[in-house]
């Protein structure tokens, strides 16, 4: 780092924060994150993520930063329309949260869109553990753009040797896929906690990725995106990894936790419980079937029972791959 550095500032020092910021101050620059916790007296670390010291390229403030070169967005999806409006400065915003918003189905770059008008737009989303990108550990991920030339700049101030971002000028298909997935997380947790097997999960995840990219075209975005970093990627990491919320989430459902229950014992956030039925009604508004996602909404709602859940999946008209 030195005083020509890029200045990012984080928004949001929740888990993924914190890990954005570590890397952020890896590929070089210097890095502001707003916190609403304090660092931990004595130490460079912060609550939400206590095995991450945070580098000296890392200032921690509890007021919104208002100068930086880029401003990384990585609150909870569902809180971004309360956040957005309040940031000052005209720095290109990147959106890092993974969903919808549950009422208006809105995708995180419509909101900002509504909300900061003047300021350019972008998604980050890929298959990425915040403590693992957090320790430096190799990882991947898609930055998506209005254009390939906006999205190349963005991933050249982000980029390292243990952060490999690529461009893509997809933002909705990845949106669209990193905020699916952790719904799917859901449905492959519930198969795996109820014992219905390892086939069950590896074809929850193929045919995810046929309804997340019928979804995606309607939207305007493009199949193949699903087939990448923020699509296929991700739905790996998380319906296949111990460490994913969404997933664990699933595990506790399959195993007969009632959904209350496993959200009164945590404070970390499952995306995919909020986005699911937003998921199902913007795909329902567009007449695109989406048969995973609208039983792990059903599910969620309690409106069917595993056996039915089983059904709805299995018992569909038999169609073409
Ligand atoms: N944890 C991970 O491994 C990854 C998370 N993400 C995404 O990043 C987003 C944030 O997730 P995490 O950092 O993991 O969350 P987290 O569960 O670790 O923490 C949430 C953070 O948001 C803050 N927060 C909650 N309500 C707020 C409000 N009204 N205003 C301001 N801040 C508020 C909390 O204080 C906390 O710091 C999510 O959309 C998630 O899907 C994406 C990739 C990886
Ligand atoms: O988005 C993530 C990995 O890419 C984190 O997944 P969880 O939110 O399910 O932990």
């Amino acid at each position: 780092m030195t005083a020509t550095s890029p200045h990012i500032a984080v928004i949001g020092a929740g888990a993924w924060g914190i890990a954005l910021a570590c890397a952020s101050a890896r590929a070089g620059a210097r890095v502001t994150l707003w916190s609403r916790s304090p660092v931990t007296p004595g130490t460079r670390t912060l609550p939400r993520l206590p095995a991450a010291v945070l580098p000296d390229a890392v200032g921690v403030t509890s007021d919104l930063p208002e100068h930086a070169d880029l401003t990384l967005l990585v609150v909870p999806m569902q809180t971004l329309r309360s956040i957005a409006p309040r940031l000052k400065g005209t720095s290109p915003l990147i959106a890092c949260c993974k969903g919808l918003e549950l009422g208006t189905g809105d995708l995180p770059l419509d909101i900002l869109r509504e909300t900061q008008p003047d300021r350019p737009h972008a998604v980050l989303s890929g298959p990425n553990f915040a403590i693992e990108v957090a320790m430096g550990a190799p990882a991947a991920a898609t930055i998506a753009a209005a254009s390939l030339d906006e999205a190349h700049h963005y991933v050249g101030l982000l980029s390292s040797p243990h952060f490999r971002l690529y461009a893509s000028d997809d933002p909705i298909g990845v949106q669209i896929a990193g905020a699916a997935k952790n719904v799917v997380a859901i449905g492959a947790g519930i198969a795996i906690g109820a014992g219905l097997g390892e086939n069950a999960r590896a074809a929850l995840i193929t045919r995810a990725i046929v309804e997340i990219g019928r979804l995606a075209a309607a939207m305007g975005g493009r199949p193949a995106t699903i087939a990448g970093l923020s699509g296929l990627g991700d739905l790996i990491l998380t319906c296949t990894g111990a460490g994913s919320r969404n997933y664990s989430l699933g595990l506790e459902l399959g195993r007969g936790t009632s959904l209350a229950e496993i959200l009164g014992t945590r404070s970390t956030v499952a995306e995919g419980v909020a986005t699911a039925p937003a998921l199902a009604a913007r795909a329902k508004a567009l007449g695109i079937a989406m048969p995973i996602t609208e039983t792990v909404s059903a599910f969620l709602a309690g409106e069917i029972d595993l056996a039915q859940a089983r059904r709805h999946l299995l018992e569909r008209p038999i169609t073409v791959e």
